[in-house]
């Protein structure tokens, strides 16, 4: 199972998360969040995929901070348009569409996006558009009626562990590419806890 963790902000901390070699790592570019990153991406290893996060941004907007800090991909938490997808696509970037889900979803919003994303994030609706630290009832997805991998997200910490290895069993979860973790990590906003992390990870990978 791959790894991504999300909400990186200091310079020490995203090296030392990236000597546990996730597979993503993500940089949150929407001015709302305490996570939010305005500062340069240390050099990482080229197998560690830097993805860009963006509430509703423009096309214009995501394309600089693209450009700017050599994204691999792009995360998107808001209601962008599939055309939106389509023109990130064209910029040869991976494209995550995220929903967000509480108690039920309709798979069925998923449709104009088929053709136009790279993957699906399934995250918690809260009071943000992400980051909010609690999951959601993933038993959901046994209605998940893509065959696009898919990333799970939302309120994953270690003591999301047992109930997360039992899911990852299910067959709904055949299409769960990778973890995203994010707020169950970390010692102050956007700081993450490398133990915990290093923990995790081997947890997932055994
Ligand atoms: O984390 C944020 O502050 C954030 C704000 C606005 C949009 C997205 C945001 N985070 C994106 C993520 O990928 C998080 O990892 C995801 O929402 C899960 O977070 P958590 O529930 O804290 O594990």
């Amino acid at each position: 199972m791959k790894l991504k963790v999300c909400g990186m902000k200091t310079k020490d901390n995203i090296l030392n998360v990236a000597k546990l070699n996730p597979d993503f790592m993500g940089f949150i570019f929407y001015k709302n969040s305490p996570r939010y990153f305005n500062s340069v991406i240390p050099e990482l290893p080229e197998h560690i995929k830097k993805i860009g996060v963006f509430v509703d941004a423009t096309y214009d907007y995501i394309k600089g901070i693209v450009q700017k800090h050599q994204l691999h991909g792009v995360q998107l938490h808001g209601n962008e348009s599939p055309e939106l997808c389509k023109q990130l696509q064209d910029l040869n970037c991976t494209v995550i569409k995220v929903f967000s889900i509480k108690d039920s979803f309709d798979f069925n919003t998923l449709e104009p996006y088929e053709d136009v994303c790279d993957f699906y994030l399934f995250d918690t609706k809260g009071k943000h558009p992400g980051g909010n630290g609690f999951t959601f009832d993933w038993t959901v997805l046994k209605n998940y009626s893509s065959i696009k991998p898919f990333f799970l997200s939302g309120g994953i910490g270690l003591n999301e562990l047992n109930k997360l290895l039992s899911f990852l069993k299910r067959p709904e979860a055949v299409f769960c590419h990778s973890l995203d973790v994010n707020s169950k990590f970390e010692t102050n906003l956007g700081l993450k806890n490398i133990e915990k992390l290093k923990e995790f990870k081997s947890l997932i990978q055994t």
